[in-house]
């Protein structure tokens, strides 16, 4: 800093990290050199909090309030988070899905301020160049996403860029991450969007997506300068499309500190979520035929993690295959099909076993729900409406409380409005939403709200328990861990009527559960130092960042 810079005094108030606005006190502006750059008053930041939400109603539109309240972030990050801490129900929507989406289309056109770090193909020999330049020194998290496959909006190229920063806000707000320790990162290896393309405005490379063989080398040389700047980062993977989801994860599953969100995080979510329906229905998984419509990295990954946890019930890993359906736009997933990657093969069911089943060619969503007493069904395949009233009302006149889950994101992705469901079902399904709705109405006047079946409840709380525990890799029996937690703080298991996840007002605290079940399992699994229970619950709490204003 230069004594010019130290005279004047006015980069605190620039620097998003530490200025606190008018709450300088009068000793703090005059130590700091901000006399007369703040009218009078001393807020509190209770009042700069109330200030702020009067602001973000008085926007018009749900993306204005995006916008106000990234900007709020890019000027002051402890009042954001005050702000978010505030009313988690109401922001949630607003920095997340389904608003986020948004953000994302129209990323180039509300473009504000640089955060993160974009990382682009032409520049691909200087990767550690751009990484050094970084803003923040040291690192707990990085969020990495390429844009392809953002929600289920799909292809947004540089746009993706939002979701890296909305995830990350939320590893703060709910995971207790330091602010000034993530690193938001768009890769940015062209778009095939076309109407990106043709955008005058669009900020990123304006190109074709690049050929496998390049992309897969991009890739590793991103790794590469991470493994050398950030050797103890967590990273996680967000919004790859299906055919690199799955190769990516496994390609450093075991070199990194790594995992990727939409293949665990909404898998760990979901069996979560089905911890307390089960229950509440009275039948154990193991004994659930579960259907999931959409066979990508989501989808596949909730079906690998529901096979695993009815082998952990008792079943062999054949009877448990044997439960678990898999469909997609062409229909059931079977062994004579010629399309399916390894993961989707593995749910394939024997085509001899469904001959007939559909009326020409692949047995359908319809036909599978006709031919099976199908109890779970769940949706990622952005198909929305694909639960008909038909499949509906079939599944309920099988089972006593079908458990209906249409997960795809944003909103009006969803395979079926929870209104609709609840109406098909008298009342009888137990649902959660992947994106926001509103409450159920019922005849007493009572609202009931909708669980938001979301990973928003996990990959914040895994970022704390590896950042607390230390830990040097993301294991599958630690994804099984954050779920079985978030499992355990289901409403529903003491009140059959209630929610099936907690509401967004215990998140924050469920998630200091979550991470010391994933930290003590990191030490279990050996891929963290040794701690007592003790310890690590200690270290959780101490890792936790709140958004409050120390002195000076
Ligand atoms: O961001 C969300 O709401 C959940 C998610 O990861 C996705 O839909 O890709
Ligand atoms: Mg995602």
């Amino acid at each position: 800093m230069s004594d010019e810079d130290e005279g004047h005094g006015g980069h605190v108030l620039d620097d998003p990290l530490r200025t606190k606005g008018t709450s300088f006190t009068h000793d703090e502006r005059r130590e700091l050199g901000l006399l007369g750059l703040l009218p009078y008053a001393v807020t509190t930041l209770d009042e700069q909090v109330a200030r702020s939400w009067g602001e973000v109603r008085r926007q018009a539109t749900d993306l204005d309030r995006y916008i106000y309240l990234r900007a709020l972030q890019d000027r002051n990050e402890r009042l954001f988070y005050a702000v978010l801490a505030a009313d988690v129900s109401t922001a949630l929507p607003l920095v997340y899905t389904p608003t986020v989406a948004e953000g994302c289309r129209r990323f180039s056109e509300i473009w504000r301020r640089p955060r993160g770090l974009y990382l682009s193909w032409p520049d691909r020999d200087h990767l550690r160049e751009a990484l050094r330049n970084r803003r923040q020194r040291e690192v707990d998290v990085i969020v990495v996403t390429d844009g392809q496959r953002i929600l289920g909006i799909g292809d947004q190229g540089v746009g993706g860029m939002g979701i890296p920063v909305g995830k990350l806000s939320l590893y703060t707000l709910i995971g207790g991450i330091d602010p000034a320790r993530t690193l938001p990162v768009l890769l940015d290896t062209g778009t095939d969007n076309p109407t990106l393309l043709d955008d005058p405005f669009y900020l990123g490379w304006r190109h074709h997506r690049i050929g496998e063989d390049d992309y897969v080398a991009f890739v590793e040389a991103f790794v590469a300068a991470v493994q050398d700047e950030l050797p103890d980062v967590l990273l996680q993977w967000e919004d790859f499309a299906t055919p690199h989801a799955h190769p990516i994860l496994e390609r450093y599953r075991d070199r990194l500190l790594t995992f990727n969100d939409d293949i665990q995080g909404t898998a760990a979510v979901a069996l979560g979520a089905l911890r307390g329906a089960t229950e509440v229905a009275g039948v154990p998984l193991r004994d659930q035929q579960v259907v999931m419509l959409g066979a990508g990295s989501a989808g596949v990954g909730v079906m690998e993690m529901v096979r695993q946890a009815m082998v952990d019930q008792g079943l062999s890993a054949d009877e448990a295959r044997a439960r678990c359906w898999i469909v997609d736009v062409r229909g059931l997933l079977t062994t004579d099909r010629d399309d399916l990657s390894d993961a989707q093969r593995a749910f394939a069911h024997d085509s001899a076993d469904v001959a007939g089943w559909g009326v020409d060619g692949l047995p359908a969503l319809a036909d599978v729900v006709e031919h099976v007493e199908v109890g779970v069904l769940v949706g990622l395949s952005t198909a929305q409406g694909a639960f008909t009233e038909t499949i509906v009302r079939t599944m309920a006149g099988r089972v006593e409380r079908p458990i209906i889950f249409p997960l795809s994101n944003p909103t009006d992705n969803a395979e079926a409005r929870p209104a609709d469901l609840d109406d098909w079902t008298d009342g009888r399904a137990l649902i959660a939403t992947g994106s926001p709705f509103p409450p159920l109405h019922r005849d007493d006047g009572e609202d009931v709200p909708v669980a938001q079946c979301n990973n928003v409840y996990i990959f914040p709380a895994v970022g704390l328990a590896v950042t607390a525990a230390r830990a040097t890799r993301v294991t599958d029996a630690m994804m099984r861990a954050a779920a079985g937690a978030l499992g355990a703080a289901s409403p529903a298991l003491s009140d059959p009527h209630a929610p099936l996840l907690p509401p967004w007002a215990d998140v924050r605290r469920v998630a200091d559960d979550i991470a010391l079940a994933v930290a003590k399992q990191a030490v279990a699994d050996g891929v963290a130092p040794a701690a007592s229970d003790d310890d690590l619950r200690d270290s959780v709490r101490r890792t936790r960042w709140e958004p409050t204003y120390g002195p000076g």
